[in-house]
């Protein structure tokens, strides 16, 4: 999208009630207002949704984003120590909202639930999936299908997969890449945060042959929510506070992830040098990745494709010409901002990717995916504007 149709998208969403978004897309459905209200009855809407692991960071974002959805109710919510605590007692950001306790798995009956959202760790998931009545439609939050090689992924995660068969019916939920899949899925791999971030700007370029895929170097920073609620040393406030670091150097589980999805673009293998960091900060995520163009290919081809690939997509924007983008810039909303610098080493250009993790590194990017799946437009319930600074 162009940063004229951004700031105008931005504007009318803005002034776009949810009852005008469905007149316009023709569907029926029961609405509370739960900005006049104060409460939301959410299960009032036409889509029953389950959210496992809603007692987690990105289970909780779901249904932060639910709250603004005309179709989409939260039915149930699971939790694994939280279990039988109301949602308020563990996040009371969300008391206003007229939802479910929270339950364990074990207990959760999904006769007369349509879809779930699966936000539980990676190791856990595969099993948990596996046993859930086939009627659901789901969307996995974790890692656990994202890499079509079940061999692969034992590497990398060093464990077996449990769900082989499951693996081969896993659509990869890169939205704007491969949304024509994605609509017909019965299971969608919602992807990594890095690697959202990382495969928007690529992808466009290397199907289009404008960069050498021999030579990707990605810096990459996160917020500290993309590790989750559950308590660990390294994580802990005196740990993280004033300072920086990086880990999985040479080794982070993203990078076959990466590779996949930029191998499908380029039609051969890619081998990329990526490098995370943890940084002090709540949510947000930035990618500063390092390319070579290819012979001949200047910088203004790179920024004409990138504008060329996403003038339509409502989520992905291209900032004007040297403006740089900021994890400021979308926190809490579903956008990737993106742009691309000259290098001062001739021939090379430094490409800077930023979303929220927990929108669309995570949460946003799966409700856009369960939008698809249902048969929905893609924005529904991703009417957020960024809460800067
Ligand atoms: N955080 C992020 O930015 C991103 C995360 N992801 C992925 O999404 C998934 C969820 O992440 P996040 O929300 O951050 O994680 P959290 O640790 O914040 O939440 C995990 C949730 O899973 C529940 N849970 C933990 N273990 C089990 C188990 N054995 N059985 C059933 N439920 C269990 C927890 O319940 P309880 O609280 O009761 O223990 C909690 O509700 C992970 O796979 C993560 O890698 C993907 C993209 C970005
Ligand atoms: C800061 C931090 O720890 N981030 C997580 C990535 C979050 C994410 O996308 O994880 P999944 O692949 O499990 O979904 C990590 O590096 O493992």
């Amino acid at each position: 999208m162009s940063v004229a149709a951004f700031s105008s998208i931005c504007f009318n969403r803005a002034h776009c009630s949810n009852k005008e978004l469905i007149k316009q897309h023709n569907v029926k459905s029961h609405i509370k207002c739960s900005i006049k209200s104060g409460i939301t009855s959410t299960l009032q809407n036409n889509v029953r949704v389950g959210v496992l692991g809603a007692s987690g960071y990105t289970g909780s974002e779901i249904i932060r984003l639910l709250a603004n959805h005309p179709h989409f109710g939260v039915a149930l919510m699971t939790a694994d120590r939280k279990a039988g605590q109301a949602i308020s007692s563990v996040f009371p950001h969300l008391v206003t909202q007229d939802l479910p306790d929270l339950i364990a798995i074990k207990d959760a009956d999904f006769s007369d639930v349509d879809a779930v959202f699966c936000c539980l760790p990676h190791g856990t998931t595969q099993e948990i999936i596996k046993g859930l009545p086939e009627h659901l439609k789901i969307v996995d939050l974790s890692a656990d299908f994202r890499l079509r090689d079940v061999s692969e992924y034992e590497e990398w995660y060093g464990q077996p997969h449990r769900a082989p068969d499951l693996q081969k019916e896993a659509i990869y939920g890169l939205t704007e890449v491969l949304r024509e899949e994605i609509k017909n899925a019965r299971l969608v791999a919602n992807p990594g945060c890095y690697p959202t971030s990382i495969q928007l700007p690529l992808v466009p370029l290397i199907k289009a042959n404008l960069i050498q895929t021999s030579n990707i170097i990605v810096d990459a920073k996160s917020g500290v929510s993309g590790a989750g609620r559950s308590a660990k040393e390294n994580l802990l406030f005196t740990e993280v506070t004033e300072g920086m670091n990086s880990y999985g150097v040479t080794r982070h589980r993203h990078a076959p992830e990466i590779e996949q999805g930029l191998a499908d673009a380029a039609g051969s293998k890619v081998t990329i040098s990526f490098t995370p960091h943890l940084i002090p900060m709540s949510r947000g995520m930035q990618s500063t990745i390092y390319v070579e163009m290819a012979p001949g290919v200047r910088i203004e081809d790179l920024y004409h494709q990138l504008q060329q690939s996403y003038e339509n997509e409502e989520f992905v924007v291209l900032l004007e010409n040297g403006v740089i983008p900021r994890t400021h810039s979308v926190k809490g909303s579903n956008y990737c901002l993106i742009n691309v610098f000259p290098d001062r080493i001739p021939g090379r250009a430094i490409i800077i990717s930023v979303i929220d993790n927990l929108v669309k590194g995570a949460s946003g990017q799966a409700l856009q995916n369960l939008n698809l799946i249902m048969g929905f437009p893609e924005n529904l319930g991703l009417h957020y504007l960024p809460l800067f600074p």
